[in-house]
Protein backbone atom coordinates (compact mmCIF):
# COMPACT_ATOMS: atom_id res chain seq x y z
CA UNK A 1 0.00 0.00 0.00
CA UNK A 2 1.38 3.65 -1.02
CA UNK A 3 2.25 5.42 2.33
CA UNK A 4 -0.52 8.44 2.67
CA UNK A 5 1.06 12.21 1.35
CA UNK A 6 1.51 14.37 4.46
CA UNK A 7 1.64 17.46 4.12
CA UNK A 8 5.59 18.94 3.98
CA UNK A 9 8.11 19.10 6.59
CA UNK A 10 11.61 18.73 7.73
CA UNK A 11 13.32 15.16 7.31
CA UNK A 12 12.69 12.65 9.91
CA UNK A 13 15.54 11.02 11.10
CA UNK A 14 15.31 6.50 11.34
CA UNK A 15 13.72 4.97 14.49
CA UNK A 16 12.74 8.66 16.46
CA UNK A 17 11.42 10.55 13.56
CA UNK A 18 10.90 14.47 14.15
CA UNK A 19 11.98 13.96 17.75
CA UNK A 20 15.03 15.92 17.93
CA UNK A 21 13.59 18.70 15.57
CA UNK A 22 11.14 19.64 18.23
CA UNK A 23 11.98 22.94 19.52
CA UNK A 24 12.62 23.34 23.70
CA UNK A 25 11.93 26.96 23.40
CA UNK A 26 9.14 29.02 22.48
CA UNK A 27 8.00 26.66 19.51
CA UNK A 28 6.07 28.86 17.69
CA UNK A 29 8.78 30.84 16.79
CA UNK A 30 10.79 27.60 14.68
CA UNK A 31 7.06 26.68 13.51
CA UNK A 32 7.48 29.72 11.78
CA UNK A 33 10.57 29.15 10.67
CA UNK A 34 8.96 25.81 8.82
CA UNK A 35 6.43 28.01 7.19
CA UNK A 36 9.22 29.83 5.11
CA UNK A 37 10.85 26.02 4.24
CA UNK A 38 7.85 23.94 3.95
CA UNK A 39 4.59 26.32 3.31
CA UNK A 40 1.60 26.95 5.27
CA UNK A 41 1.24 23.19 6.86
CA UNK A 42 3.74 21.65 8.21
CA UNK A 43 4.22 17.61 9.29
CA UNK A 44 6.45 16.15 11.27
CA UNK A 45 6.08 12.75 13.38
CA UNK A 46 7.70 10.35 16.29
CA UNK A 47 6.42 7.66 17.48
CA UNK A 48 3.16 6.98 15.77
CA UNK A 49 2.24 11.04 16.71
CA UNK A 50 1.11 13.32 14.21
CA UNK A 51 1.63 16.93 14.55
CA UNK A 52 0.10 19.36 11.92
CA UNK A 53 1.19 22.88 12.08
CA UNK A 54 -0.95 25.01 10.86
CA UNK A 55 0.75 28.59 9.84
CA UNK A 56 -1.55 30.93 7.78
CA UNK A 57 -4.71 32.71 7.87
CA UNK A 58 -6.14 31.01 4.75
CA UNK A 59 -4.75 27.58 5.67
CA UNK A 60 -6.32 27.98 9.28
CA UNK A 61 -9.78 28.90 7.71
CA UNK A 62 -9.45 26.17 5.31
CA UNK A 63 -8.68 23.40 7.78
CA UNK A 64 -10.42 24.73 10.83
CA UNK A 65 -13.75 26.78 9.36
CA UNK A 66 -14.27 25.24 5.86
CA UNK A 67 -13.97 21.77 7.98
CA UNK A 68 -15.19 22.63 11.38
CA UNK A 69 -17.12 19.63 11.68
CA UNK A 70 -14.19 17.45 11.28
CA UNK A 71 -11.93 19.45 12.98
CA UNK A 72 -13.87 19.70 16.35
CA UNK A 73 -12.21 16.93 18.18
CA UNK A 74 -9.21 17.86 20.93
CA UNK A 75 -5.98 15.59 20.97
CA UNK A 76 -5.81 13.08 23.61
CA UNK A 77 -4.65 14.12 27.25
CA UNK A 78 -5.52 11.32 29.64
CA UNK A 79 -3.47 13.91 32.22
CA UNK A 80 -6.78 15.66 32.61
CA UNK A 81 -8.89 12.32 33.84
CA UNK A 82 -5.64 11.43 35.87
CA UNK A 83 -5.92 14.88 37.80
CA UNK A 84 -9.49 15.36 37.53
CA UNK A 85 -9.70 18.02 35.33
CA UNK A 86 -12.59 16.43 32.76
CA UNK A 87 -14.97 19.64 33.78
CA UNK A 88 -12.87 21.80 31.64
CA UNK A 89 -14.43 22.73 28.21
CA UNK A 90 -11.34 23.37 26.41
CA UNK A 91 -9.82 19.40 26.99
CA UNK A 92 -12.81 17.63 26.27
CA UNK A 93 -13.19 15.11 23.19
CA UNK A 94 -15.93 16.44 20.88
CA UNK A 95 -19.55 14.51 21.66
CA UNK A 96 -22.57 15.38 23.38
CA UNK A 97 -20.99 15.98 26.80
CA UNK A 98 -18.69 18.83 25.17
CA UNK A 99 -21.75 19.88 23.64
CA UNK A 100 -24.27 20.14 25.94
CA UNK A 101 -21.21 22.21 28.75
CA UNK A 102 -20.81 24.41 25.76
CA UNK A 103 -24.37 25.05 24.72
CA UNK A 104 -24.57 26.34 28.93
CA UNK A 105 -21.75 28.79 28.58
CA UNK A 106 -23.09 30.11 24.62
CA UNK A 107 -26.55 31.14 26.35
CA UNK A 108 -24.52 32.81 29.02
CA UNK A 109 -22.03 34.70 26.72
CA UNK A 110 -24.32 35.96 23.82
CA UNK A 111 -24.01 39.24 22.61
CA UNK A 112 -27.52 40.35 23.98
CA UNK A 113 -26.12 39.25 27.03
CA UNK A 114 -23.43 41.35 27.46
CA UNK A 115 -25.16 44.61 28.67
CA UNK A 116 -26.29 42.96 31.82
CA UNK A 117 -22.64 42.61 32.78
CA UNK A 118 -21.81 45.94 31.44
CA UNK A 119 -22.42 47.57 35.15
CA UNK A 120 -20.56 45.49 37.07
CA UNK A 121 -17.67 45.59 34.80
CA UNK A 122 -17.25 49.27 35.07
CA UNK A 123 -17.58 49.50 38.91
CA UNK A 124 -14.41 46.90 39.01
CA UNK A 125 -12.45 48.79 36.57
CA UNK A 126 -12.74 52.04 38.15
CA UNK A 127 -11.59 49.86 41.50
CA UNK A 128 -8.84 49.03 39.49
CA UNK A 129 -7.56 52.23 38.41
CA UNK A 130 -7.74 54.05 41.73
CA UNK A 131 -5.59 51.20 42.94
CA UNK A 132 -2.98 51.71 40.26
CA UNK A 133 -2.64 55.23 41.35
CA UNK A 134 -2.50 54.41 45.37
CA UNK A 135 -0.21 51.15 45.06
CA UNK A 136 0.78 50.87 41.65
CA UNK A 137 3.78 48.75 42.19
CA UNK A 138 1.13 45.92 42.86
CA UNK A 139 -0.22 46.95 39.43
CA UNK A 140 -0.33 42.78 38.70
CA UNK A 141 -2.19 42.22 41.88
CA UNK A 142 -4.97 45.01 40.58
CA UNK A 143 -5.27 43.56 37.09
CA UNK A 144 -5.98 39.88 38.68
CA UNK A 145 -8.53 41.10 40.77
CA UNK A 146 -10.12 43.01 38.00
CA UNK A 147 -10.24 39.75 35.51
CA UNK A 148 -10.60 37.48 38.22
CA UNK A 149 -13.37 39.52 40.43
CA UNK A 150 -15.01 39.57 37.28
CA UNK A 151 -15.19 36.11 36.51
CA UNK A 152 -16.28 35.36 39.98
CA UNK A 153 -19.11 37.50 39.99
CA UNK A 154 -20.53 36.16 36.58
CA UNK A 155 -20.10 32.53 37.84
CA UNK A 156 -21.19 33.43 41.56
CA UNK A 157 -21.90 36.58 42.53
CA UNK A 158 -18.90 36.33 44.66
CA UNK A 159 -17.00 39.55 45.40
CA UNK A 160 -13.48 38.91 46.14
CA UNK A 161 -11.47 40.72 48.93
CA UNK A 162 -8.07 42.81 48.19
CA UNK A 163 -6.13 40.50 50.66
CA UNK A 164 -5.61 37.19 50.10
CA UNK A 165 -8.63 35.67 49.17
CA UNK A 166 -9.25 31.82 49.96
CA UNK A 167 -11.99 30.78 47.14
CA UNK A 168 -9.40 33.03 44.46
CA UNK A 169 -6.58 31.50 45.93
CA UNK A 170 -7.82 27.63 45.34
CA UNK A 171 -9.19 28.85 41.97
CA UNK A 172 -5.36 29.72 41.02
CA UNK A 173 -3.96 26.69 42.42
CA UNK A 174 -5.79 24.93 40.14
CA UNK A 175 -4.41 26.39 36.93
CA UNK A 176 -0.98 25.72 38.17
CA UNK A 177 -1.81 22.42 38.95
CA UNK A 178 -2.12 22.24 34.85
CA UNK A 179 1.17 23.10 34.23
CA UNK A 180 2.96 21.21 37.26
CA UNK A 181 1.01 18.36 35.75
CA UNK A 182 0.84 18.20 32.22
CA UNK A 183 4.52 17.42 31.91
CA UNK A 184 4.84 14.42 33.45
CA UNK A 185 1.45 13.34 32.96
CA UNK A 186 1.64 13.24 29.15
CA UNK A 187 3.74 10.46 29.28
CA UNK A 188 0.70 8.17 30.01
CA UNK A 189 -0.05 9.03 26.51
CA UNK A 190 3.28 8.70 24.65
CA UNK A 191 4.38 5.56 27.06
CA UNK A 192 2.42 4.00 28.75
CA UNK A 193 4.76 0.98 29.89
CA UNK A 194 6.88 4.08 31.27
CA UNK A 195 3.73 5.48 32.91
CA UNK A 196 2.99 1.80 34.24
CA UNK A 197 6.28 1.73 35.74
CA UNK A 198 5.80 5.32 37.33
CA UNK A 199 2.74 3.82 39.09
CA UNK A 200 4.31 1.35 40.62
CA UNK A 201 7.58 2.54 40.93
CA UNK A 202 8.13 3.53 45.15
CA UNK A 203 9.13 7.43 45.31
CA UNK A 204 7.55 8.46 42.52
CA UNK A 205 4.29 10.25 44.23
CA UNK A 206 2.71 9.70 40.89
CA UNK A 207 -0.34 8.25 42.27
CA UNK A 208 -0.56 10.50 45.28
CA UNK A 209 -0.10 13.53 42.87
CA UNK A 210 -2.58 12.44 40.98
CA UNK A 211 -5.14 11.97 44.27
CA UNK A 212 -4.40 15.52 45.61
CA UNK A 213 -5.39 17.25 42.00
CA UNK A 214 -8.58 15.69 42.36
CA UNK A 215 -9.12 16.70 45.39
CA UNK A 216 -8.14 20.22 44.82
CA UNK A 217 -9.82 20.81 41.40
CA UNK A 218 -13.02 19.20 43.77
CA UNK A 219 -12.50 21.77 46.35
CA UNK A 220 -11.81 24.56 43.97
CA UNK A 221 -15.36 23.90 42.50
CA UNK A 222 -17.23 23.41 45.47
CA UNK A 223 -16.18 26.14 47.66
CA UNK A 224 -18.07 28.74 45.82
CA UNK A 225 -21.01 26.64 44.55
CA UNK A 226 -21.62 25.89 48.41
CA UNK A 227 -21.44 29.72 49.28
CA UNK A 228 -24.01 30.40 46.78
CA UNK A 229 -26.10 27.88 48.32
CA UNK A 230 -25.84 29.56 51.53
CA UNK A 231 -26.52 32.66 50.17
CA UNK A 232 -29.49 31.40 48.63
CA UNK A 233 -30.69 29.88 51.84
CA UNK A 234 -30.56 33.41 53.44
CA UNK A 235 -32.02 35.13 50.60
CA UNK A 236 -29.21 37.23 49.63
CA UNK A 237 -27.99 35.66 46.98
CA UNK A 238 -26.41 38.17 44.40
CA UNK A 239 -27.72 36.90 41.05
CA UNK A 240 -25.10 34.95 39.22
CA UNK A 241 -24.65 32.26 36.75
CA UNK A 242 -24.94 29.46 39.70
CA UNK A 243 -27.84 31.21 41.38
CA UNK A 244 -30.29 31.54 38.15
CA UNK A 245 -29.34 27.49 37.27
CA UNK A 246 -29.93 26.49 41.05
CA UNK A 247 -33.01 28.50 40.61
CA UNK A 248 -34.31 26.48 37.60
CA UNK A 249 -33.95 23.27 39.17
CA UNK A 250 -35.41 24.41 43.13
CA UNK A 251 -38.40 22.37 42.09
CA UNK A 252 -36.42 18.57 40.57
CA UNK A 253 -36.25 15.28 42.24
CA UNK A 254 -33.23 15.18 45.06
CA UNK A 255 -31.65 12.52 42.48
CA UNK A 256 -32.06 14.61 39.49
CA UNK A 257 -31.00 17.59 41.19
CA UNK A 258 -27.84 16.28 42.38
CA UNK A 259 -26.42 15.20 38.82
CA UNK A 260 -27.28 18.96 37.69
CA UNK A 261 -25.54 20.24 40.93
CA UNK A 262 -22.39 18.62 39.29
CA UNK A 263 -23.26 20.26 35.65
CA UNK A 264 -23.35 23.46 36.99
CA UNK A 265 -20.62 23.44 39.27
CA UNK A 266 -18.50 22.59 36.76
CA UNK A 267 -19.78 24.91 33.79
CA UNK A 268 -19.24 27.30 36.33
CA UNK A 269 -15.63 26.47 37.13
CA UNK A 270 -15.05 27.21 33.14
CA UNK A 271 -16.03 31.11 33.96
CA UNK A 272 -13.28 31.49 36.26
CA UNK A 273 -10.71 30.01 33.62
CA UNK A 274 -11.55 33.04 31.51
CA UNK A 275 -9.32 35.08 33.97
CA UNK A 276 -5.74 33.72 33.34
CA UNK A 277 -5.89 34.79 29.55
CA UNK A 278 -7.13 38.37 30.40
CA UNK A 279 -4.60 38.66 32.44
CA UNK A 280 -1.72 37.78 30.07
CA UNK A 281 -3.48 40.36 27.95
CA UNK A 282 -3.86 43.53 30.16
CA UNK A 283 0.10 42.52 31.41
CA UNK A 284 1.16 42.82 27.85
CA UNK A 285 -0.71 46.14 27.43
CA UNK A 286 0.90 47.89 30.56
CA UNK A 287 4.27 46.51 29.65
CA UNK A 288 4.12 47.69 26.08
CA UNK A 289 2.81 51.26 27.38
CA UNK A 290 6.26 51.32 28.89
CA UNK A 291 8.11 50.43 26.46
CA UNK A 292 6.03 52.83 23.35
CA UNK A 293 5.54 56.20 25.34
CA UNK A 294 4.69 57.97 21.81
CA UNK A 295 1.48 55.42 21.49
CA UNK A 296 0.06 55.70 25.04
CA UNK A 297 -0.11 59.42 24.71
CA UNK A 298 -1.59 59.41 20.98
CA UNK A 299 -4.27 57.22 22.36
CA UNK A 300 -4.84 59.21 25.47
CA UNK A 301 -5.13 62.52 23.24
CA UNK A 302 -7.49 60.77 21.28
CA UNK A 303 -9.40 59.85 24.45
CA UNK A 304 -8.97 63.37 26.15
CA UNK A 305 -10.49 65.16 22.37
CA UNK A 306 -13.13 63.05 22.54
CA UNK A 307 -14.79 62.41 26.09
CA UNK A 308 -13.10 64.92 27.47
CA UNK A 309 -11.86 65.51 30.54
CA UNK A 310 -14.48 65.81 32.85
CA UNK A 311 -15.93 62.23 32.84
CA UNK A 312 -14.96 58.63 32.33
CA UNK A 313 -14.75 56.42 29.69
CA UNK A 314 -18.25 54.17 29.11
CA UNK A 315 -18.96 51.64 26.81
CA UNK A 316 -20.95 53.68 24.27
CA UNK A 317 -17.79 55.61 23.53
CA UNK A 318 -16.02 52.58 21.83
CA UNK A 319 -17.19 53.28 18.15
CA UNK A 320 -15.64 56.97 18.52
CA UNK A 321 -12.22 55.85 19.40
CA UNK A 322 -10.83 54.21 16.66
CA UNK A 323 -7.10 54.60 17.58
CA UNK A 324 -7.96 52.95 21.13
CA UNK A 325 -9.62 50.49 18.93
CA UNK A 326 -6.85 49.90 16.63
CA UNK A 327 -4.25 49.93 20.30
CA UNK A 328 -6.45 46.81 21.34
CA UNK A 329 -6.67 44.55 17.85
CA UNK A 330 -2.70 45.55 17.82
CA UNK A 331 -1.99 43.99 21.46
CA UNK A 332 -3.48 40.86 20.10
CA UNK A 333 -1.51 40.90 17.10
CA UNK A 334 1.88 41.80 18.60
CA UNK A 335 1.39 39.59 21.68
CA UNK A 336 -0.85 36.80 20.75
CA UNK A 337 -2.14 35.15 24.20
CA UNK A 338 -2.31 32.48 23.12
CA UNK A 339 0.64 31.78 20.39
CA UNK A 340 -0.39 28.24 19.57
CA UNK A 341 -4.16 28.56 20.60
CA UNK A 342 -5.81 24.88 21.87
CA UNK A 343 -4.42 22.45 19.72
CA UNK A 344 -7.70 20.68 17.47
CA UNK A 345 -7.73 16.23 16.53
CA UNK A 346 -9.54 15.48 13.76
CA UNK A 347 -12.77 13.05 13.80
CA UNK A 348 -12.86 12.08 10.24
CA UNK A 349 -9.65 11.54 8.20
CA UNK A 350 -9.33 14.49 5.79
CA UNK A 351 -7.19 16.34 3.13
CA UNK A 352 -5.85 20.17 2.88
CA UNK A 353 -4.30 20.74 -1.27
CA UNK A 354 -4.12 17.12 -1.62
CA UNK A 355 -2.10 16.25 1.33
CA UNK A 356 -3.52 14.14 3.81
CA UNK A 357 -4.30 14.60 7.83
CA UNK A 358 -5.07 11.82 9.48
CA UNK A 359 -7.88 11.69 11.96
CA UNK A 360 -7.95 10.54 15.73
CA UNK A 361 -7.12 11.85 18.74
CA UNK A 362 -2.48 10.78 18.33
CA UNK A 363 -2.65 13.58 15.98
CA UNK A 364 -2.33 17.15 16.94
CA UNK A 365 -3.51 19.93 14.59
CA UNK A 366 -1.98 23.31 16.01
CA UNK A 367 -3.09 26.43 14.95
CA UNK A 368 0.02 28.73 14.79
CA UNK A 369 -1.70 32.10 15.44
CA UNK A 370 1.84 33.47 16.80
CA UNK A 371 2.71 32.56 12.35
CA UNK A 372 -0.26 34.41 11.43
CA UNK A 373 0.09 37.31 13.21
CA UNK A 374 3.49 37.60 12.06
CA UNK A 375 2.57 37.39 8.41
CA UNK A 376 4.66 40.23 6.32
CA UNK A 377 1.99 39.48 3.09
CA UNK A 378 -0.82 41.31 5.32
CA UNK A 379 1.30 42.87 7.87
CA UNK A 380 3.71 45.44 6.84
CA UNK A 381 6.66 44.75 8.75
CA UNK A 382 5.31 42.76 11.90
CA UNK A 383 7.60 42.99 14.01
CA UNK A 384 6.79 46.68 14.35
CA UNK A 385 4.88 47.57 16.99
CA UNK A 386 2.33 49.85 15.42
CA UNK A 387 -1.60 50.15 16.01
CA UNK A 388 -1.49 52.33 12.95
CA UNK A 389 -1.93 49.21 10.84
CA UNK A 390 -5.40 48.65 11.61
CA UNK A 391 -6.32 52.59 10.26
CA UNK A 392 -6.95 53.56 6.71
CA UNK A 393 -5.41 56.73 5.33
CA UNK A 394 -8.24 59.54 7.15
CA UNK A 395 -7.64 57.89 10.62
CA UNK A 396 -11.00 55.22 10.08
CA UNK A 397 -10.51 51.51 11.09
CA UNK A 398 -9.96 49.51 8.31
CA UNK A 399 -12.48 46.11 8.37
CA UNK A 400 -9.46 43.73 9.85
CA UNK A 401 -10.96 42.37 12.94
CA UNK A 402 -10.27 38.97 12.44
CA UNK A 403 -10.31 38.23 15.93
CA UNK A 404 -7.32 35.29 15.72
CA UNK A 405 -6.68 35.14 19.41
CA UNK A 406 -9.72 33.91 19.86
CA UNK A 407 -8.94 30.59 18.03
CA UNK A 408 -10.89 28.80 14.91
CA UNK A 409 -14.51 26.28 13.92
CA UNK A 410 -16.51 24.70 16.57
CA UNK A 411 -13.85 25.01 19.15
CA UNK A 412 -13.14 29.10 19.31
CA UNK A 413 -13.77 30.50 22.50
CA UNK A 414 -16.40 31.06 23.81
CA UNK A 415 -15.85 33.98 25.94
CA UNK A 416 -14.48 36.28 23.50
CA UNK A 417 -17.41 38.78 23.32
CA UNK A 418 -17.20 38.77 26.75
CA UNK A 419 -13.32 38.97 26.76
CA UNK A 420 -13.74 41.69 24.28
CA UNK A 421 -15.58 44.12 26.68
CA UNK A 422 -13.40 43.38 29.44
CA UNK A 423 -10.18 43.76 28.25
CA UNK A 424 -11.30 47.06 26.00
CA UNK A 425 -12.73 48.85 29.29
CA UNK A 426 -9.21 48.28 31.04
CA UNK A 427 -7.21 49.57 28.38
CA UNK A 428 -9.57 52.78 27.86
CA UNK A 429 -9.89 53.72 31.67
CA UNK A 430 -6.47 52.91 32.17
CA UNK A 431 -5.24 55.33 29.55
CA UNK A 432 -8.11 57.94 30.63
CA UNK A 433 -6.95 58.41 34.03
CA UNK A 434 -3.40 57.21 34.48
CA UNK A 435 0.08 57.50 32.54
CA UNK A 436 1.93 54.41 33.01
CA UNK A 437 5.92 54.77 32.73
CA UNK A 438 9.08 53.18 32.87
CA UNK A 439 10.34 52.84 36.83
CA UNK A 440 13.49 54.07 38.36
CA UNK A 441 15.55 52.45 40.66
CA UNK A 442 17.21 54.00 43.73
CA UNK A 443 19.87 55.55 41.65
CA UNK A 444 17.37 57.05 39.21
CA UNK A 445 18.43 55.01 36.59
CA UNK A 446 14.92 53.60 34.48
CA UNK A 447 14.77 49.86 35.01
CA UNK A 448 15.07 48.02 31.55
CA UNK A 449 11.40 46.29 30.73
CA UNK A 450 12.21 43.46 28.29
CA UNK A 451 10.09 43.30 25.05
CA UNK A 452 9.59 39.69 24.81
CA UNK A 453 7.84 36.38 26.18
CA UNK A 454 9.53 34.63 28.83
CA UNK A 455 11.46 31.37 27.81
CA UNK A 456 10.92 28.61 29.15
CA UNK A 457 12.93 24.41 29.16
CA UNK A 458 10.91 21.28 29.14
CA UNK A 459 11.81 19.22 31.96
CA UNK A 460 11.27 16.02 30.20
CA UNK A 461 12.69 15.57 26.96
CA UNK A 462 11.03 11.59 27.22
CA UNK A 463 7.53 13.40 26.55
CA UNK A 464 8.62 14.54 23.03
CA UNK A 465 6.03 12.34 20.87
CA UNK A 466 3.62 14.10 22.98
CA UNK A 467 5.80 17.67 23.26
CA UNK A 468 3.68 19.96 21.27
CA UNK A 469 0.83 18.83 23.09
CA UNK A 470 2.39 19.36 26.26
CA UNK A 471 4.18 22.88 25.17
CA UNK A 472 1.12 23.69 23.48
CA UNK A 473 -0.50 23.94 26.88
CA UNK A 474 2.40 25.05 28.55
CA UNK A 475 2.58 27.93 26.51
CA UNK A 476 -1.21 28.03 25.80
CA UNK A 477 -1.16 31.54 27.69
CA UNK A 478 1.92 33.69 27.27
CA UNK A 479 1.70 35.86 30.21
CA UNK A 480 4.93 38.58 30.50
CA UNK A 481 7.82 37.70 32.41
CA UNK A 482 7.10 40.19 35.56
CA UNK A 483 8.21 43.65 35.32
CA UNK A 484 8.25 46.98 36.99
CA UNK A 485 6.13 50.24 36.17
CA UNK A 486 5.30 53.43 37.32
CA UNK A 487 1.66 54.33 37.20
CA UNK A 488 0.76 57.63 38.08
CA UNK A 489 -2.81 59.42 38.36
CA UNK A 490 -2.52 61.79 35.16
CA UNK A 491 -4.68 64.66 37.35
CA UNK A 492 -5.73 65.08 40.65
CA UNK A 493 -9.19 65.90 39.40
CA UNK A 494 -9.39 62.42 37.55
CA UNK A 495 -8.40 60.38 40.99
CA UNK A 496 -10.96 62.74 42.71
CA UNK A 497 -13.89 61.94 39.84
CA UNK A 498 -12.57 58.12 40.72
CA UNK A 499 -12.55 58.52 44.89
CA UNK A 500 -15.94 59.86 43.87
CA UNK A 501 -17.88 56.85 41.58
CA UNK A 502 -16.16 54.03 43.87
CA UNK A 503 -17.39 55.50 47.45
CA UNK A 504 -20.64 54.38 46.03
CA UNK A 505 -19.70 50.85 46.29
C1 LIG B 1 -8.26 37.47 26.10
C2 LIG B 1 -9.19 36.62 26.31
C3 LIG B 1 -9.29 35.22 25.73
C4 LIG B 1 -8.54 34.60 24.76
C5 LIG B 1 -7.38 35.16 23.96
C6 LIG B 1 -9.06 33.25 24.62
C7 LIG B 1 -8.56 32.31 23.71
C8 LIG B 1 -9.11 31.07 23.52
C9 LIG B 1 -8.65 30.11 22.53
C10 LIG B 1 -7.48 30.31 21.57
C11 LIG B 1 -9.43 29.02 22.62
C12 LIG B 1 -9.31 27.74 21.78
C13 LIG B 1 -9.95 27.94 20.42
C14 LIG B 1 -9.68 26.80 19.47
O1 LIG B 1 -9.75 25.65 19.89
O2 LIG B 1 -9.38 27.06 18.29
C15 LIG B 1 -10.39 29.25 23.68
C16 LIG B 1 -11.33 28.35 24.07
C17 LIG B 1 -12.17 28.56 25.14
N1 LIG B 1 -12.32 29.72 25.86
FE1 LIG B 1 -11.28 31.42 25.64
N2 LIG B 1 -10.08 33.06 25.51
C18 LIG B 1 -10.27 34.25 26.20
C19 LIG B 1 -11.22 34.50 27.17
C20 LIG B 1 -12.14 33.59 27.63
C21 LIG B 1 -13.12 33.84 28.64
C22 LIG B 1 -13.34 35.18 29.36
C23 LIG B 1 -13.82 32.67 28.83
C24 LIG B 1 -14.93 32.37 29.80
C25 LIG B 1 -16.05 32.89 29.82
C26 LIG B 1 -13.28 31.69 27.90
C27 LIG B 1 -13.73 30.41 27.79
C28 LIG B 1 -13.27 29.50 26.84
C29 LIG B 1 -13.77 28.14 26.73
C30 LIG B 1 -14.82 27.48 27.61
C31 LIG B 1 -13.09 27.55 25.66
C32 LIG B 1 -13.20 26.12 25.15
C33 LIG B 1 -14.05 26.03 23.90
C34 LIG B 1 -14.14 24.61 23.38
O3 LIG B 1 -13.18 23.85 23.47
O4 LIG B 1 -15.22 24.28 22.85
N3 LIG B 1 -12.25 32.29 27.20
N4 LIG B 1 -10.18 30.51 24.21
Amino acid sequence: MNQPKYPPGPKPLPLVGNLLQLPLFKPWLRFTDWKHCYGDVVHVHAFGYHIVIVNSISAADDIFNKQSRVFSDRPRLSVIDFIGADFAIPFMPYGDIWRKHRSMLQQKFRASELPIFRAMEMDKVHQMVLRFMKRPDEFSTHVRNYAGGIMMSIAYGYQITEAEDSILTKAEAVAHLFTDSLLKGTIMDAFPAIYRLFEWLPGTGHKAHGIKAHGMIAEALDLPFKFVQDEMSKGIAKPSFTSEQLEQIADSEANEAIKTHRFIKDVAGNIYLGEFVMNAYLLSFIQLMVLHPDIQRKAQAEIDATIGTNRLPEFNDRPSLPYVEALYREIFRYRPVTPLGIPHAAIEESFYNNFFIPKGRCTVVISNIWAMSRDSEIYNDPDKFMPERFLTEDGNLNNDDLPLSYGFGRRICVGRLLAEDVCWLAIVSTLATCDITTKKDEHGEPIKVKDSLPDSQLRYVIDLPCVIWTHAYKFVISTPESFQSTITARSVQKQNLLELVTAHH
